[in-house]
């Protein structure tokens, strides 16, 4: 975990030194609550820094679920754009992936992943997944479904999520290392399984991170 917070640092001070802001995205759930503090020990100009989660569960931004408030909490230094930007989560899907157009390209995107083989909010058997996954697609946000509650929830796509100079998948424990070996493994192409298509679109540009 220390090699990852080095190697995020690393790239969010280069980006500082030739711009105003970093522009970083980072997951929520359980993964980053390692991550995070060890984040806000590196040496960063934290202010300049505008932050958003992948993607966000539909829920108050108070709630313990919010990927918002991990982040706010754990880096309350750096600008965390809420996702919640409407009272209706299509409209906030929509307003928060124009404001995120303004920081493309990202300087640096983590992801994490589920032992089911979803990232961000992008769920096996969700019913607009494919063209989340398709690369074709252009950037933006979606309302997503997650098969255990909170289940609405609002997430970048896949195009959007890669746009980044720098792009992390974090994954803990020995189910996940299994299932990303297996889809490495497994031929190209199917993109039903949200990782496999992760990993078919971002190829070697994507450095994994693997903790047990
Ligand atoms: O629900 C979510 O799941 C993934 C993976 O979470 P984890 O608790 O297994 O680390 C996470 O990356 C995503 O941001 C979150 O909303």
């Amino acid at each position: 975990m220390q090699h990852l917070a080095a190697d995020l640092g690393q790239q969010l001070r280069q980006t500082l030194a030739a711009r105003p802001r970093a522009r970083l995205l980072l997951p929520g759930g359980s993964s980053p609550q390692v991550l995070l503090p060890l984040l806000r020990e590196q040496a960063l100009d934290w202010p300049r820094i505008d932050l958003s989660p992948t993607d966000e569960r539909w829920v108050a931004a108070d709630d313990p679920h919010s990927n918002w408030r991990l982040l706010q909490q754990g880096l309350p230094h750096a600008h965390c754009l809420d996702p919640r930007q409407d009272a209706q989560p299509e409209a906030a899907a929509l307003v928060w992936a124009q404001q995120l157009e303004t920081w493309r390209r990202f300087d640096a995107v983590l992801l994490g992943m589920g032992e089911d083989g979803h990232f961000a909010s992008l769920f096996p058997g969700m019913p607009n997944l494919a063209a989340a996954l398709d690369p074709a697609t252009p950037a933006g946000a979606l309302v997503g479904m997650a098969p255990s509650a909170p289940h609405q929830r609002l997430s970048l796509n896949l195009s959007m999520l890669c746009d980044s100079d720098w792009l992390g998948l974090l994954a803990f424990g020995d189910a996940k290392r299994a299932l990303l070996e297996a889809t490495l493994s497994a031929s190209q192409g199917s993109r039903e399984l949200p990782l496999q298509a992760l990993l078919d679109n971002a190829g070697p540009s994507l450095t994994v991170y693997w903790a047990p």
